[in-house]
């Protein structure tokens, strides 16, 4: 069966990496989460002590910077220049500033030129923000997914009380806000849906019909 390549952007916590994932398993794909390559770099950034307004600074940075997105049984393990940063890099830390990293043009030539390399052979899912845009502007399928804040604040919220972390909703939400905002008005490659991506309202779904949903694209489009 012909090998496609499947791109599925979004705003924050839409459930991007959770159908993806699903979607590379059930294709046997591989799975690219664009945005821990961003969140490694910030974490290192920030560990570094280095201005995050820096673009210089940080492109240099970038340059010396190996990020590895390796598979693993429930996901996948990132490994920024060898060491394992899975965890750190989904910290309010990280998360309250990626964005700020992720403006900057010379940090998303850099990545997306390695994005791209991942994709060379197709078989890929590929979730991010400007996936079918920019990155994969000629993939099968595209998929734009989206879901109202409320819903998706309160998604990551029972998240977090699952795995025992302290979370308050209503800043979770303003977090996200926060976040869709800066990545939908940044001048490079923002936040938004290809004009030829298939949007999907999540709100009332449940992860299994958004997959469905993205399975029977990406059959239509193999066969
Ligand atoms: N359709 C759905 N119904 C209910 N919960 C969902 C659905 N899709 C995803 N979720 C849950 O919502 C949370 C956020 O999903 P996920 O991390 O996949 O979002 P994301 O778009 O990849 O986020 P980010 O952009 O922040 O990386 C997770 O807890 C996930 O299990
Ligand atoms: N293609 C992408 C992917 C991500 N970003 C930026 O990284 C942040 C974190 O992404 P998550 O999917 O892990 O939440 C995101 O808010 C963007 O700032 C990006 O710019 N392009």
């Amino acid at each position: 069966m012909k090998k496609i390549s499947i791109a599925i952007d979004g705003p924050a916590a839409a459930g991007k990496s959770t159908v993806a994932k699903i979607v590379a398993n059930k294709l046997n794909y591989i799975y690219v989460d664009t945005g821990a390559m961003y969140r490694g770099l910030t974490f290192q950034a920030i560990e570094r002590g280095i201005d995050l307004q820096n673009e210089e600074l940080l492109g240099q940075m970038l340059k010396e910077t190996e990020i590895l997105l390796e598979p693993t049984e429930d996901g996948q393990r990132v490994l920024v220049n060898g060491r394992d940063v899975t965890s750190e890099i989904r910290g309010s830390d990280v998360t309250n500033h990626v964005s700020i990293v992720a403006k900057h043009k010379l940090i998303r030539e850099e990545m997306v030129r390695r994005q791209q390399r991942f994709a060379l052979n197709g078989g890929v899912v590929m979730d991010g923000r400007d996936i079918g845009t920019h990155v994969l502007p000629h993939a099968e399928v595209k998929v734009f997914l989206l879901a109202s804040v409320e819903e998706r604040a309160q998604r990551r919220h029972a998240e977090n009380l699952a795995k025992g972390y302290p979370s308050d909703l209503e800043i979770l939400k303003a977090e996200i806000a926060a976040r869709d905002k800066l990545d939908s008005e940044r001048e490079v490659a923002p936040l938004k849906k290809a004009d030829d991506a298939v949007e999907i309202d999540t709100t009332a779904l449940t992860i299994d019909e958004v997959v469905e949903k993205i399975m029977a694209l990406a059959m239509e489009r193999t066969i």
